[in-house]
This record gives C-alpha cells, structure tokens and sequence, in this order.
C-alpha cells in the first residue's frame, strides 16, 4: 500500500498573488493580459533552429504547447533539450524560425517584460554571494521593482506565500551556502514563483535529489498547476508527472503529444536505444529492461499528434 506522495497535501493549491497580472509599479495591466484576452495559443514554436560553430544543434522544431499543463521535454544526452528551453525563454536567440507566448514573439519582448512573464529554474543554479534563502528568493521580485534605487519595496507576503508552498518558510534566514542540493532547487522555485511568470522553465530539476524529493518536486510542480515546461532525463517520472512530452532526438523533434499518446516501447527503443515495458496500469509506467538495438527497431514515423485529451497524471502510487 502507498501513501500520498509527499509534501502533495500540503501544498497550497490557490493561485499566487496576481503579480504577473499587473506591471507590479502602478497595478495597472500588463501586456500579458492584454494578450492573454486575444486567443492566441499559449505557446507555440516554429520551424526552431539553433547552431554552434555551424554544426546544428537544434533542427526545425515546431511545436504548440498548452496553458496549466506539465510538458516535459525528454530526449538523449546532447539531443538539444536545454537549447529548446533557453529558446523558449528568450535566453537564446533561434538562428531561424520564432517562439511566440500568446502570439508575441519572445525573443522581440523588452526583457523586462519577458523576465516578468517567463521564469527559468536553471540545472546547476549557484549564487556565491553571502545571501539567506530569503534574499535570493526576492531576486525574484527584480523584474517587477523597476531600475535601482527600487521605487517598488520587497513584496512580504508574496516572499512568504512563495516559500510557504514550496516548504522552505523554516529556512528562510539560512545562509544560501549551508542548503543542500535539494533546498537549493526548492528556493530557486520559491525565486521562480514570486516573479509571477506565465510560463515555468525547469531544467532536469530532479538531478541532484534523491528519489523522495523528486517525488516531492514534481508533486509540488503539478500542484502549483501552472504552465511549465520541464527538461527530465527519467522517463517513468516523465510518465508519472506530464501531461504531454515533447521528445527531441539529434536536435529533431522525434514526437509531441499527450504522454500516454506518445510514449511507446518502439519510441524509447528508437530514440533512448532502451528495450522497456510502457504499460497504463494505475499510471503511464516506463520500466526499462535493457539495451535495445536501434538499428533493429523500426523508424519512427511522424508522432506528432494533435492535442485531444485534458487528463492529469495521477501521481499517486509506489515507484516501481
Ligand atoms: N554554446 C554551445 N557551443 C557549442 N556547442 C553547444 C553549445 N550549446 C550546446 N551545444 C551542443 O549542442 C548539443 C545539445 O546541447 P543541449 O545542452 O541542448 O543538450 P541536452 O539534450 O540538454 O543535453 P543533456 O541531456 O546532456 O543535458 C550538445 O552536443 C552540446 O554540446
């Protein structure tokens, strides 16, 4: 028999405080809800490329991504997933095609406007500076206080409420350079959320935790139901915490879709080279059993598939 999954039941489900609604300087709206009011898709990606040195990394990716829903992007070593999020995110400039967050292209946003709309949780965060937990999780509040000296003073209750749901409230006075690997990742959500984004970038943010606190994590991520896009290496986590998945193999979009849709043993054995089990049991389950030829697996066809179902993952259930 299995418990909840931590940490699950106390996290508070009701929206964070509608900074990203407003300009956070005068309350007035932003173009974010100008925006969103127009229909445009939440967030789309087209005919993305990317190069370094001249040698392709990230090839023609299309891609359309729903609001409020987990997407994880899975793929090889080096098959382009940190390329796609910093495209995503306007950190880096595609060498052809344009990503549009409800149809304005990202990467012609003021950065202000985009470091308000769009908050990345980067693999390997680090902060040198002699800093609390406190102090950096306000980092994200920079975007919305304007240029130094701030006219804007530190929003409190949106520290707190930002720390609150991602269990770091005790440690808040805790000098940055005593967390664990853990509590760090968990602070720099705390920073990703007090910025207020409608759009929430993970990369493999389960990499340095053991296998509770990932569970821990990615329960707090779907329960945080905001639209996030998430770099993952473990596939069954990915089954268990996704709504869809966008694969990537050689920097090429391999398949887009809803993850039971997507995520089949000729797609793991195709783009991983892994012979495993993908069965829907209490929850999409990936169990790998070992290495597979890719030369003896038939190609992949197009996988994209249209959108067509809103199901959650369930994330309950032992990990197999
Ligand atoms: N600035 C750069 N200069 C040169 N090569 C780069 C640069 N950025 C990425 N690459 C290369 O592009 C490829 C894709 O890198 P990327 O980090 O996007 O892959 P990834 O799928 O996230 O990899 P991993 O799973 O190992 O983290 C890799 O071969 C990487 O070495």
């Amino acid at each position: 028999m299995t418990a909840d999954l931590p940490h699950t039941s106390g996290v508070h489900n009701s929206p964070i405080p509608p900074l990203r609604h407003t300009n956070g300087v005068s309350g007035m709206p932003s173009a974010a809800v100008a925006s969103a009011r127009s229909g445009e898709p939440f967030l789309t990606a087209e005919r993305l490329s990317w190069a370094a040195g001249g040698t392709p990394v990230l090839d023609d990716v299309t891609c359309t991504l729903r609001p409020d829903v987990v997407t994880g992007v899975v793929g090889p070593n080096g098959s382009g997933k940190t390329t796609l999020l910093h495209l995503l995110g306007g950190l880096r400039r595609p060498a052809y095609g344009t990503v549009r967050l409800r149809g304005e292209d990202v990467h012609r946003m003021p950065s202000r406007e985009r470091a308000q709309r769009v908050a990345l949780v980067e693999q390997h965060p680090s902060t040198t500076l002699d800093l609390t937990v406190r102090d950096v999780v306000a980092l994200g509040l920079v975007p919305h206080r304007g240029r130094w000296p701030f006219g804007v003073p530190v929003d409190d209750a949106r520290l707190d409420d930002a720390m609150r749901r991602v269990e770091m409230d005790a440690l808040e006075d805790r000098s940055w350079a005593t967390l664990s690997g853990g509590e760090r990742q968990r602070a720099h959500l705390a920073r990703a959320l007090v910025q207020g984004p409608e759009l929430l970038l993970l990369d493999e943010p389960t990499n340095h935790l053991d296998v509770r606190h990932q569970l821990s994590f990615l329960s707090t991520i779907v329960a945080l139901g905001m639209s996030t896009v998430v770099v993952l290496h473990d596939l069954d986590l990915a089954a268990a915490f996704c709504d869809d998945l966008v694969v990537l193999d050689g920097g090429r979009l391999a398949a887009h879709g809803p993850a039971e849709d997507v995520l089949t043993s000729d797609l793991v054995a195709q783009v991983f080279g892994v012979a495993a089990r993908v069965e829907h049991t209490d929850r999409l389950r990936v169990t790998w059993q070992g290495l597979a030829d890719r030369d003896a697996t038939p190609r992949l066809e197009d996988r994209s598939t249209a959108r067509t179902s809103s199901a959650s993952p369930t994330v309950s259930g032992s990990v197999s």
